[in-house]
């Protein structure tokens, strides 16, 4: 469903992805893992159109969105979860996850009953302002503001950064059931190996910018891909 073929992209003439190929498959959880720094919130928004590629093209669903703009991106039907949440302070939970509804590519009003099920303590707080939630409620609300639009494919950059180790477990607890379900696929940004292993089908590894490894989840802990993963 996701194809990037031969990926480079940077800022100004520092060039931060080298030849990435990746893919990932209809329902699958696929980890992105690596040091930090080494280009995997560059790749997501690369994947996003939020940074122009130097080189490169991405297919979705056998369509080249190389050209096209990060808003038609998400209405082909790709939802984006930036690290840091990015979700508006301001704006009522409610208020916050109706603007999910503009990525939506048949122009629905309403949020999606089943979102609650996913994220029921959500339902309580629906008049709450964002920025009153705590860390690992804004993470919730970030998803399922990118999940409202029905959106086929995740993109999750580091959703259990900076959250208590309490609540990291909602998180992937939530990660866990949209695997079930197997509707959406996911790529997720990830640096614990432990979850990597137990949630991912297959997994990439970043090194400076280009892939070093990949493979099934069976192979992730191998001292190989460890290697790139410790400082
Ligand atoms: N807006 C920017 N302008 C210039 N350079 C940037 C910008 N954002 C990131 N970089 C550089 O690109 C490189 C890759 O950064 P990136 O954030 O993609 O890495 P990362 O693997 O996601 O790291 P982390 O896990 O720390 O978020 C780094 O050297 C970083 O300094």
């Amino acid at each position: 469903m996701l194809d990037l073929q031969r990926l480079e992209a940077g800022y100004g003439e520092s060039m931060v992805i080298r030849n990435v190929n990746l893919r990932v498959n209809p329902g699958q959880i696929v980890c992105m893992m690596g040091r930090n720094g080494v280009g995997k919130s560059t790749l997501m928004k690369s994947i996003m159109g939020l940074i122009r590629l130097k080189s490169g093209s991405v297919f979705y669903n056998e369509c080249d969105l190389t050209s096209l703009s990060p808003d038609r991106r998400a209405k082909s039907g790709i939802g984006y979860v930036p690290q840091g949440r990015d979700i508006f302070p301001q704006l009522t939970v409610e208020e916050n996850l109706l603007l999910g509804l503009e990525a939506a590519a048949d122009r629905r009003k309403k949020l999606p009953e089943t979102l609650f099920d996913t994220f029921p303590a959500l339902r309580q707080m629906l008049h709450r302002k964002g920025g009153d939630l705590s860390g690992g409620q804004q993470q919730q609300l970030a998803i399922a503001r990118a999940l409202a639009s029905g959106p086929k494919l995740l993109l999750l950059d580091e959703p259990m950064e900076g959250i208590q180790p309490s609540i990291v477990m909602e998180i992937e607890a939530i990660i866990e059931t949209i695997k079930r379900n197997r509707e959406i696929a996911v790529l997720l940004v990830e640096q614990s190996l432990e979850f990597a292993t137990s949630i991912a089908d297959y997994y990439y590894v970043l090194d400076r910018g280009t892939i070093v490894a990949e493979g099934n989840a069976e192979q992730l802990s191998e001292d190989q891909v460890k290697k790139h993963l410790t400082v």
